[in-house]
């Protein structure tokens, strides 16, 4: 079926936006959208899966857009939409502009240049290329530029995953059981969830598998005293919390009051009443240092680059640079030392990003240990045996979606020996 005209020109002004990258893309198409409530559901369908096609493939797309005739944007607009959808439902096209998209979107991608076909800024292909291979930075650029599934998390505090199985297949939503997570649920078409009982009886929660090993390998347990540091709007808190089954405290920090305050609802549908949200200034707050020496578990899920979410979030591989995650790495070196202050001897921390990058991983754990001696890592190996989890890992959780269909993950577990 045709779509109507004036989708090409509303593609074309939001990808005027998105491709300034002054925010998220997800906030400027919901706010594109707010602002043009006409627009129908079939159509903001279409628009949304051009422009985030369009992030995904920039720099094929910008280099095919090269070829055409017309304002460039209108270009990019229709190289997006007929990726999208194909070129015949896109109408108002002249015949020029139907005769160059029907061949430049016959080109073979694969016979592309490697960096051009990874659809990665240079200056991230060059670091992944000189430290994995080409074939390899090839194989994740191509698997973050898939759609991530959606994934549930079960809340044991309300159900267990038979149950929510059952209750699922009555909506009727087709899932089956992750292979990691115990509690996790992959759904097999996206599914609006938000009216389901089960969702709002806080039964489940929707959280790639990935962010819910992270919790799993926190090691929370009933009665104690846990503190995740960067809880934001709280996914892993509330993992955190149902694993404590809702006895011990939980403090959930956060520099971000808009964040914390996303926790709310969810923390009033997960029926958790061990959850203490904290709003600190910075991470040497005066609120963090009354519980020095206090906790037994404490998760630090550091900001970063965010690279490892690109399935979700195509625009962060553009909105990042050289100068970007250098800055991220001196404020997850400065957390995990002042979270790390928190820890008693005996107890746990769990340095956790969405990031590929060694500089925002393995290298900001290596220098925590050197200047921290106190403080052992324990092997994830050990960690997974601990959780009976089957997963082969060396020292680090390392998860990635070609790998394991999660988003990119990493963490390490430290213990505090004396
Ligand atoms: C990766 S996100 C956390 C996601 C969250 N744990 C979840 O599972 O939904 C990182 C969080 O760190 C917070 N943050 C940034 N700087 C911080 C600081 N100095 N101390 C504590 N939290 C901080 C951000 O506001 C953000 O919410």
């Amino acid at each position: 079926m045709r779509l109507p005209p004036a989708i090409v020109p509303h593609t074309e002004e939001l990808l005027r936006e998105v491709l300034r990258f002054s925010g998220p893309a997800d906030v400027t198409l919901s706010r594109y959208f707010r602002d043009h409530p006409k627009l129908g559901g079939r159509e903001r369908g279409v628009i949304a899966e051009a422009i985030y096609g369009l992030l995904r493939n920039k720099t094929v797309l910008t280099n095919f857009a090269e070829s055409g005739i017309g304002p460039m944007m209108r270009r990019m607009a229709l190289l997006a939409l007929s990726d999208a959808v194909g070129v015949d439902p896109i109408a108002g096209l002249s015949p020029e502009e139907v005769e160059w998209l029907n061949r430049v979107i016959q080109i073979d991608r694969t016979q592309l240049p490697p960096q051009m076909r990874s659809n990665l800024p240079p200056w991230l292909y060059e670091k992944l290329v000189a430290r994995d291979g080409e074939a390899a930075a090839l194989e994740l650029a191509d698997a973050m530029n898939r759609q991530a599934p959606m994934d549930l998390r079960v809340n044991t505090i309300k159900a267990d995953r038979e149950t929510v199985i059952e209750g699922l297949a009555q909506a009727p939503v087709a899932c089956e059981p992750t292979p990691y997570s115990p509690l996790g649920l992959r759904v097999l078409k996206k599914p609006a969830l938000q009216n389901l009982p089960l969702f709002k009886d806080g039964a489940i929660e929707v959280q790639d598998e990935g962010s819910q090993m992270l919790a799993q390998i926190v090691g929370a347990k009933r009665g104690e005293m846990v503190v995740d540091f960067c809880a934001g709007a709280g996914g892993k808190t509330l993992a955190l919390g149902a694993a404590m089954r809702n006895t011990g405290r939980l403090y959930a920090f956060d520099v971000s009051e808009k964040r914390l305050a996303k926790l709310k609802p969810r923390l009033a549908r997960s029926g958790l009443s061990n959850v203490h949200p904290v709003m600190i200034a910075h991470e040497n707050d005066a609120k963090v240092k009354r519980l020095v020496g206090k906790i037994d578990r404490v998760l630090v899920d550091a900001p970063c680059s965010g690279l490892g979410t690109l399935r979700r979030n195509p625009d962060m591989k553009w909105r990042q640079t050289v100068e970007t995650v250098a800055e991220m790495r001196t404020k997850q070196t400065s957390i995990l030392a002042s979270a790390s202050r928190l820890v008693k001897v005996g107890g746990r921390l769990v340095y956790g990003t969405c990031s590929f990058l060694d500089e925002e991983n393995e290298e900001v754990v290596a220098e925590f240990l050197q200047s921290h001696p106190d403080f052992a890592l324990v092997p994830m190996h050990e960690v997974l045996g601990e959780q009976k989890i089957a997963l082969e890992m060396q020292d680090y959780l390392k998860l990635s979606p070609h790998r394991h269909q999660t988003d990119g993950f990493f963490a390490a577990v430290l213990e505090r020996r004396a």
